[in-house]
């Protein structure tokens, strides 16, 4: 087992992360504060609840904790403040109080939600994150939570640590092959603005990656997180350093707002937002092969790299403007320097990025 921590003075917490964890979680939940007295209730998506709700359940239940669940339709269209309403009103109806606690069963949607009714909730009740997918190594982490509005992506939110994180390798087994993909988007991000070698490590093993190696993925999952635990460390409320980790995602969640959410999966989404912000870099000055390794490792993990077709680049640079990085009428981007160096660019040209976003449109017509 390996395990990290969150270093938030008297908010730190712990991700651990391993094999079975589910099995253990009644230990794991009892150790960090988690109360048996009041209820607590489980949030999860229909897919994840067929496979490891009843694992979980188990586990509390026969460690005496009193547990209520709930099931939501799996995928961003999901993150909504209907869903966010339904999900108080449960709460209230199973008994849930100022002690209870908040489970996250699942991947990115599912933590970001639950994390939400868990901040909202009396004004705030206990969370814990139980993520089931290889993107939520990032998700999980960080104590960002938020819903989505038609206009934007994760718009309304708040900051809202865990008490731990209770990473089962095993879930990650049954996961299909573009949740695998998109999953290995935010770990290569991970790579890309902190950690040269790894990037490097990622494409060497992106095969093995691919095949859900237990070995490979618990090193890689073990390295994102350090990644990302280490940059929350330092500035818990992106005031400045947290920035780095929306790498690719200005491009990213206007993509994921055109398509009505669900269309692209959040991490592909990245993966074309990425390439963007190599492109970027490119006239910023950062050398050729920052674009090229980008495009080779995201690719070599099975990525999109370009545009579809049929998306409109007015609509996406409309809805970039509604992003949170577009701050006193000019946008912000993660540009990447070198292979594991970033930069945080303000007053972009907006002549810039629209040119960037119609040579990823025209890449894919070329195809
Ligand atoms: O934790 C962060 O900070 C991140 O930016 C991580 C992102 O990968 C993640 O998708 C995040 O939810 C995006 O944050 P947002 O503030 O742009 O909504």
């Amino acid at each position: 087992m390996r395990e990290l921590t969150v270093d938030l003075g008297e908010r730190s917490y712990p991700i651990y992360i391993g094999e079975g964890l589910l099995e253990e979680a009644s230990v794991y939940f009892a150790k960090h504060g988690i109360s048996k007295k009041s209820p607590l209730m489980i949030i999860t998506d229909e897919q994840v609840a067929g496979r490891h709700l009843a694992a979980l359940e188990k586990s509390l239940k026969d460690g005496g904790f009193s547990v209520v669940s709930e099931v939501v339709e799996a995928g961003e269209s999901s993150k909504s403040l209907a869903m966010l309403g339904m999900l108080v009103g449960k709460a209230l109806e199973a008994g849930l109080d100022r002690n209870s606690a908040i489970v996250a069963l699942g991947g990115g949607v599912v933590g970001d939600l639950a994390g939400f009714v868990a901040a909202s909730y009396m004004r705030g009740v206990k969370f814990v994150q139980v993520p089931t997918t290889i993107l939520a190594h990032d998700s999980s982490v960080g104590g960002k939570v938020a819903v989505n509005h038609p206009l934007a992506k994760n718009i309304i939110g708040a900051f809202h640590q865990p008490e731990l994180v209770l990473y089962d390798l095993r879930t990650l087994q049954t996961l299909p092959p573009r949740e695998v993909s998109a999953g290995l988007s935010e770990v290569v991000k991970h790579g890309l603005i902190w950690d040269a070698d790894f990037v490097d490590w990622c494409e060497t093993n992106a095969e093995k990656l691919l095949a859900l190696d237990p070995d490979s993925i618990g090193h890689a999952l073990y390295k994102g997180s350090s990644v990302k635990a280490a940059v929350v460390s330092q500035d818990e409320r992106e005031n400045d350093l947290r920035a780095i980790l929306n790498l690719g995602h200005t491009i990213g969640h206007a993509l994921e707002a055109v398509a009505g959410y669900g269309e692209l999966l959040h991490g592909e989404a990245i993966s074309i937002g990425m390439i963007g912000s190599a492109k970027l870099g490119l006239r910023y000055g950062a050398p050729e092969d920052v674009y090229t390794t980008t495009k080779r490792v995201l690719s070599a993990c099975g990525l999109p790299v370009r545009l579809p077709e049929h998306y409109d680049v007015d609509s996406i640079m409309d809805a970039m403007m509604h992003d949170k990085k577009f701050k006193e009428g000019t946008m912000v981007f993660v540009v990447p320097t070198a292979i594991g160096k970033v930069d945080i660019v303000k007053d972009v040209p907006v002549a810039w990025v629209r040119e960037i976003v119609e040579q990823l449109k025209q890449e894919a017509e070329l195809q």
